[in-house]
């Protein structure tokens, strides 16, 4: 199937993700064509290719260290008050998404053409929440095409609805940041980019180029966090293990980007994460454009009926003829291989001519994230939390927010409300010296969340 994705890469999308993406106006679910060609290279030079990666990792740094900071401020009372990890990724990865495609972080927003003022939560529902949900609408003439003659007014009141609160919440930021670009602010971020480096798109174009980070950003990452974090916490000895390696890289310092590639076991918990919990458990419905073979199956391209196909991740991931006990989270079976890992494995990505553009980020921010949370406290599953399961919607959610209860780690202490964090580096803690780090320094120094 791998080899086979360029193939099979234009889309065959529901009524719902056909309103929700203005036909197709959207990098993942637009059609294998020149536009798609041109705003995936737009998104990848300012914002996911590597060198845009380099320019953002400066924001990637503030949410690691929010992410702690919050983490700290709350340790004391999560004893009783168990954490909910799900809620504090959100809105970091939201604020991330904005300063790379905004260049600055939102607060509350005034939307024009609503006539409200809407605060950063109803900006997040907007934007993200209410089109995921939208996304898995279904409207029953997709499944009888012949009679899609026969009106269903409200299922496409309630999508149009969605859009055009998303259109006026983007429409206003746009001509927020327009003004501030009119005005000689100029930020390093995708929409300063599109409106002075780029060919001019349209403005239904550009609204959607736009948004489409925002959304892409929050959501699935968010998944793979929350569900590594489950896991972690579910199975004392994987966090232990995964600690040890932490520490035996990292030792009293912070973990950073740098560090990632001498942690297999952190890479394996990604891994293993995402063949566990698929974020995209089907992958959106495409055609066969070209003259293929899946599977021992000729399949022809170009005749009158094209060919729809569902790839099906979750069940390919969960098969037992490829994968050992494959209902178990056991990162081991990625250490096992001898091939560097390959993002294909899984397939959670995708792959070929549609691979997921947000691939690496995702990787460097849930790894960090995870790294980060692991080094600095102990996680365990707040008492009464059951098994849980996937919910399939658009991406795999975790039913119920994962509840758990942290421990600062030994030498590692929050001070304070308010995000005040003060790290003890290890080797301070056990009276080996001062070896408090430039990062560490910067840190106690810039409590707040940034
Ligand atoms: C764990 C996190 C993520 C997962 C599991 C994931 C998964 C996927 C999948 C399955 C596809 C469809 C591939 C196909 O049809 O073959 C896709 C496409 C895409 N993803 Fe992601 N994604 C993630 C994060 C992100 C992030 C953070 C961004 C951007 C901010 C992003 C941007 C995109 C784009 C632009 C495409 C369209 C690529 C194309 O059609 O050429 N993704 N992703």
């Amino acid at each position: 199937m791998v080899t086979r994705f360029d193939s099979i890469s234009t889309r065959k999308l529901s009524k719902a993700l056909n309103i929700l993406t203005s036909d197709k106006t959207m990098i993942a679910m637009s059609d294998y064509t020149d536009y798609h060609k041109m705003v995936k290279r737009y998104i990848l030079t300012s914002v996911l290719g590597p060198i845009a990666r380099n320019k953002h990792r400066v924001h990637r740094d503030t949410m690691s260290k929010n992410l702690s900071n919050q983490l700290h401020a709350f340790a004391p009372r999560s004893a009783h008050e168990p954490i909910n990890l799900r809620k504090i990724i959100q809105s970091e990865l939201f604020s991330l998404a904005f300063k790379q495609v905004m260049g600055k972080d939102i607060g509350s927003l005034y939307v024009g053409d609503l006539g409200i003022t809407m605060e950063r939560e109803e900006v997040f529902r907007v934007l993200v929440t209410d089109p995921i949900m939208g996304a898995i609408e279904v409207d029953w003439r997709d499944f009888f095409p012949y009679l899609k003659w026969i009106p269903n007014t409200g299922f496409e009141k309630n999508i149009e609805r969605i859009v055009n609160r998303k259109d006026a919440v983007m429409k206003a930021l746009i001509q927020e940041h327009t003004k501030r670009i009119d005005s000689g602010e100029s930020l390093e971020c995708f929409i300063d980019y599109l409106l002075s480096k780029a060919q001019p798109l349209t403005d239904k174009q550009l609204l959607m180029t736009l948004w489409e980070p925002i959304i892409e950003t929050a959501d699935t990452t968010m998944i793979t966090t929350e569900w590594a974090m489950y896991e972690l916490s579910k199975s004392p000895k994987k966090q232990e293990r995964l600690y040890d390696e932490i520490q035996n890289v990292c030792g009293s310092q912070t973990i950073t980007e740098e560090k990632l590639n001498q942690m297999p076991y952190l890479t394996a918990v990604f891994h293993e994460t995402l063949r566990r919990h698929s974020p995209v458990a089907i992958m959106p419905l495409r055609y066969v454009h070209e003259d293929t073979e899946l599977g021992g199956y000729h399949v022809p391209a170009g005749t009158e009926m094209l060919m729809q196909l569902a790839i099906n991740i979750y069940g390919c991931n969960m098969e037992k003829g490829i994968w050992e006990n494959p209902e178990e989270w056991s990162p081991e079976r990625f250490l096992a291989e001898t091939e560097p890992i390959d993002l294909q494995r899984t397939m959670a990505f995708g792959g070929g001519k549609r691979v997921c553009a947000g691939a690496a980020q995702a990787m460097l921010i849930a790894c960090m994230s995870i790294g980060r949370m692991v080094q600095e406290f102990e996680w365990r599953l707040k008492e009464d939390t059951g098994e849980d399961v996937n919910t399939l919607g658009l991406t795999t959610q975790k039913l119920n927010p994962m509840l758990a209860v942290i421990k600062p780690r030994k030498g590692c202490s929050g001070g304070g409300g308010g995000g005040d964090r003060r790290w003890l580096p290890m080797a301070a803690a056990i009276g080996g010296g001062d070896h408090e780090t430039v990062y560490n320094i910067h840190e106690r120094n810039n409590p707040k969340i940034v």
